[in-house]
């Protein structure tokens, strides 16, 4: 296929600069400890300085895959499908969650919100980040709002998103990982004076699974 039909293809999102895909557990949040099947996509510019996966930054660095191909190796594995990246809002997600949705799995997000929403989701978990904000629309479709905690300053910032999510919206307060030992008693008083909080931990990292 020549560079030009890739990258319309890419427009379409019916291809995807994928990274890497893996059955695992999803380690954080609301579904925790849940067998889920992830799909990583490459490409993000929002550029936090403690990002985990900053190989997926650079969409280049990642091969152009048809999502026919990505909806027929997941469902081989699961019929919860995780949907993360880099940032997979950068690109056009409705082709990709039609196709898994026609297949009856569940399809969730990971997202910084930093894009317009596209596709047709069965749980997003909104990750705000303070240097590049998320777009308004997303707030009130968040399911899960998960505040990374770096530095104290932080839980102003957590508290501050909560209050523009549904009253639905479950809330976590999650270490950033390299500090995770001096933040987390930050995080449990925190969590102990507001229980409407509660605490996420990255437990793959834990358990060395992906
Ligand atoms: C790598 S991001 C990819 C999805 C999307 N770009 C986002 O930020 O939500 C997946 C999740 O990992 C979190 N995360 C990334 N680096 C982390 C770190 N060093 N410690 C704790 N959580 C981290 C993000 O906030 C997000 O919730
Ligand atoms: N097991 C596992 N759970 C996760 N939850 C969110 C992750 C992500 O990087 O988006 C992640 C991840 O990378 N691995
Ligand atoms: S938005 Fe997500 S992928 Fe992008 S730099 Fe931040 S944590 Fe990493
Ligand atoms: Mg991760």
């Amino acid at each position: 296929m020549n560079q030009e039909v890739v990258q319309d293809q890419v427009e379409k999102g019916l291809m995807l600069p994928l990274m890497e895909e893996f059955y695992t557990i999803q380690g954080e949040g609301s579904h925790t400890g849940r067998a889920a099947y992830f799909i990583r996509v490459g490409g993000c510019d929002v550029g936090c300085h403690w990002c985990d996966v900053k190989e997926s930054w650079d969409p280049e660095k990642h091969p152009p895959t048809a999502i026919d191909q990505i909806i027929e190796n997941a469902s081989k594995y699961s019929k919860t499908i995780v949907i993360t990246g880099g940032e997979p809002l950068t690109w056009d997600m409705g082709p990709l969650t039609q196709g898994l949705k026609e297949r009856q799995m569940q399809v969730h997000i990971e997202t910084s919100g930093a894009y317009p929403l596209t596709g047709d989701w069965d749980w997003i978990c909104l990750s705000p980040k303070k240097v590049k904000m998320p777009v308004p629309e997303i707030y009130p479709k968040a399911h899960e709002l998960k505040v990374i905690v770096y530095n104290k300053h932080d839980f102003a910032f957590a508290k501050a998103e909560a209050e523009k999510v549904s009253s639905s919206c479950k809330l976590y307060i999650q270490p950033e990982w390299s500090v995770r030992e001096k933040m987390i008693p930050l995080i449990t008083d925190f969590v102990m004076q507001n229980p409407e909080w509660q605490v996420s931990l990255q437990t793959h990292k834990y358990l060395n699974i992906p």
